[in-house]
């Protein structure tokens, strides 16, 4: 009685119906879907022994289960169809979560080799795995793990959440703001790339910062990682959108060569001691070598990385 692929169908945290891929096995379904890469899997840490929540039908009933199963497949593909890369690793490298993690935990996570999510408080956050752009950034921290690896600390550090928010954006694609749908306080979202300010940062009590010159220099957040990210973050909006920005104009390129851009600099040219500047050169160098030297988007790249003080 071997295992074999099926169709399967959920409803999400917030009730909504979907369909995705799992397995048959030994008469149950489980959350492994190995149609993708070595598989995707999502499992109920609560139980902690099974790898996969099992279903008497075809019917998941675990919102968070059901949610980041297919926001982990969505994720796949996005990097498989945009960029041709086959999971975390470009080698098929299996995609795990795990729901219900800690106890209320405001918090989701990639450690190294897996995505996590908490249940939030229900004060903070909904359930973290509702969030497309939730398993995007995890899943993304993935990406920069087997790239740039970007050392998690100070500018770098700053980096390596700024990609995972640009592509966690990018794969949730209908607005530049990250965790809108998991805010369980009112507020509009956990960051916002296109006006950071709109935002206060519960550490500094300030708003995050959309400028050099506003950048955070404690100790807090190894350095800042998710404070100043919103500096290269508010950089990558200017270059798809375009606008105007401490009196510097910028002439948006749009969504598909930004996140072309990018892919290029992480995976080509920024190193783990990668800050700003080097960010700056790097974004350069790959819209150069993607549109041409004298291209709107090398210009778009220039204008948008002054327009928040980084040279
Ligand atoms: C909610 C949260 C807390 C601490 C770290 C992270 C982290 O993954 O860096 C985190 O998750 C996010 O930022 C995702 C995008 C919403
Ligand atoms: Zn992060």
């Amino acid at each position: 009685n071997t295992a074999h692929d099926v169709t399967a169908f959920g409803t999400g945290v917030f009730g909504d119906r979907k369909m995705f891929e799992a397995q048959a096995f030994e008469g149950k379904f489980r959350l492994f879907d190995v149609t993708r890469g070595d598989g995707v899997v999502t499992y109920d840490n609560t139980t902690g022994t099974n790898l996969d929540v099992f279903s008497l039908n075809k019917m998941f009933k675990d919102g968070s289960a059901v949610d980041a199963h297919a926001n982990a497949q969505i994720t796949y593909d996005y990097y498989q169809d945009t960029f041709g890369r086959d999971s975390v690793d470009d080698n098929g490298q299996v995609l795990i979560s795990a729901v219900h993690v800690g106890n209320n935990w405001n918090n989701a996570s990639w450690n190294g080799r897996q995505m996590s999510y908490g249940d939030g408080d229900g004060l903070r956050f909904h359930p973290l795995a509702a969030g497309l752009d939730v398993a995007a950034h995890e899943m993304s921290h993935g990406v920069v793990q087997h790239t740039a690896n970007l050392i998690y600390r100070g500018e770098s550090g700053a980096l390596n959440e700024s990609f995972a928010d640009i592509f966690g954006a990018m794969v949730d694609r209908d607005d530049w703001l990250i965790g809108e749908n998991i805010m369980a306080d009112g507020t509009l979202a956990l960051r916002s790339m296109e006006d950071p300010t709109d935002l206060i940062e519960r550490r500094t009590e300030a708003p995050y910062p959309d400028h050099w010159s506003k950048r955070y220099t404690g100790t807090l957040d190894n350095g800042g990682v998710h404070i100043n990210s919103s500096i290269n973050n508010k950089a990558a909006y200017l270059i798809s959108e375009g606008g105007d920005h401490f009196d510097v104009a910028v002439n948006g390129i749009g969504r598909d060569k930004t996140e072309q851009i990018y892919y290029r600099a992480l995976s080509l040219y920024l190193t783990r001691s990668s800050d700003f500047s080097m960010m700056r050169e790097a974004a350069i160098q790959a819209a150069g070598d993607l549109y041409g030297s004298d291209s709107d988007a090398v210009a778009a790249v220039e204008q948008a990385y002054s327009a928040v003080g980084v040279y």
